[in-house]
């Protein structure tokens, strides 16, 4: 990937991680405000390069506030944290040109156009070569599907384009890591499809996206690995798909004949059986799913369908905390 034009940057801070393929990485990290309250509690976050990384939360589970230091914009209380293997908040002057940050959506001025929105963030970069910003406005608003809607004044936009023209502005130079709080909140079903279609793109040039939501499909629709975070303290980080291989999936046969159906399941050794209209679903037993097959079909059940769920990471959050995946707040 191309480097920003930084000068005095040494030949460490070039590496995509801080040695060990990580990009963010925080060792006991602890907020306490000072009214009191223990926002973020103990973290030790990893975040591998390349990632797809959801940090996963509970509104008030310190999800903005462990954001908010590691971009070194509030100091810890303990603890430390390395962001592309330099300590934050002390290196933030050679970190940050590498980051691009949408935190708490983007400040925009309503009565200049989309376009003109970026070419003053640009203007803003001390780096930013003046004779090629044209150019970088322009790949940075095709970059997020908005060059036919350039010319409007940024108060005509919808929330969605707003929070598109917000990473085309964190995207006017080349980043190694991205970093969205809550990318999609407030966003109606089309505008949040077009933020997460955004982001799979984003990261399949390489770019490592570090992302916060309070929404469990969000992350398992676009996320690579995840952080599980409630009341300030990780529950538990790691790929997605292991995530989610901690709890064990449900077993669903579509039938008509549900009644025999849960009798030969529980015969065959399925527990927690529960029928309802047309499919019968269970724990799956310790056997090859084969001969729960053929024991079904031989009792007569006519097995309209038969197969594994995949485990999600709220069957996973509930296995975890005991408690349910509640975002209410
Ligand atoms: N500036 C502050 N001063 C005091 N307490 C704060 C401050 N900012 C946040 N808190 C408290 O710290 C806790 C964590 O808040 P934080 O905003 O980090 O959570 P969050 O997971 O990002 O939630 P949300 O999505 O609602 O922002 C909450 O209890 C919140 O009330």
């Amino acid at each position: 990937m191309e480097e920003s034009e930084g000068s005095g940057e040494s030949e460490e801070s070039r590496e995509s991680g801080d040695g060990d393929g990580n990009v963010i990485r925080t060792h006991a990290l602890t907020k306490r405000y000072r009214g009191g309250q223990l926002a973020v509690d103990r973290l030790d976050l990893t975040v591998p390069a390349g990632s797809v990384f959801g940090f996963l939360g509970p509104n008030g589970s310190g999800k903005t506030t462990t954001i908010r230091m590691l971009m070194g914009l509030i100091e810890p209380t303990a603890g430390s944290a390395r962001v592309l293997g330099h300590p934050m908040p002390r290196a933030a002057r050679t970190v940050l040109p590498h980051v691009g940050a949408l935190i708490e959506g983007p400040a925009l001025y309503g009565f200049l156009s989309g376009r003109d929105n970026l070419l003053r963030y640009d203007a803003a970069d001390p780096t930013a070569d003046p004779r090629t910003r044209r150019t970088r406005v322009e790949r940075a608003l095709e970059r997020v599907g908005l060059t036919a809607a350039a010319g409007k004044r940024a108060r005509a936009y919808s929330l969605g384009m707003k929070q598109r023209l917000g990473l085309a502005a964190a995207l006017l130079q080349p980043r190694r890591l991205l970093v969205l709080d809550e990318p999609t909140n407030g966003l109606d079903p089309q505008g949040m499809r077009e933020i997460r279609s955004l982001v799979r793109e984003l990261a399949s040039d390489g770019t490592t996206v570090f992302l916060s939501s309070h929404l469990l499909d969000e992350i398992e629709q676009v996320c690579t690995h995840a952080a599980v975070m409630a009341q300030g303290r990780l529950i538990t980080q790691g790929a997605v798909a292991d995530l989610a291989a901690g709890a064990r999936g449900r077993l669903v046969v579509t039938t008509p004949d549900t009644a025999d159906a849960a009798r030969v399941l529980k015969e065959q050794g399925a527990a927690d059986v529960t029928a309802e209209e047309a499919r019968v679903t269970a724990e799956p037993p310790d056997r090859d799913l084969a001969e729960v097959t053929v024991a079904l079909v031989t009792a007569g059940v006519r097995v309209r369908g038969l197969t594994v769920e995949r485990a999600s990471l709220e069957d996973a959050f509930v296995a975890l905390t005991g408690e349910g995946f509640d975002v209410a707040g």
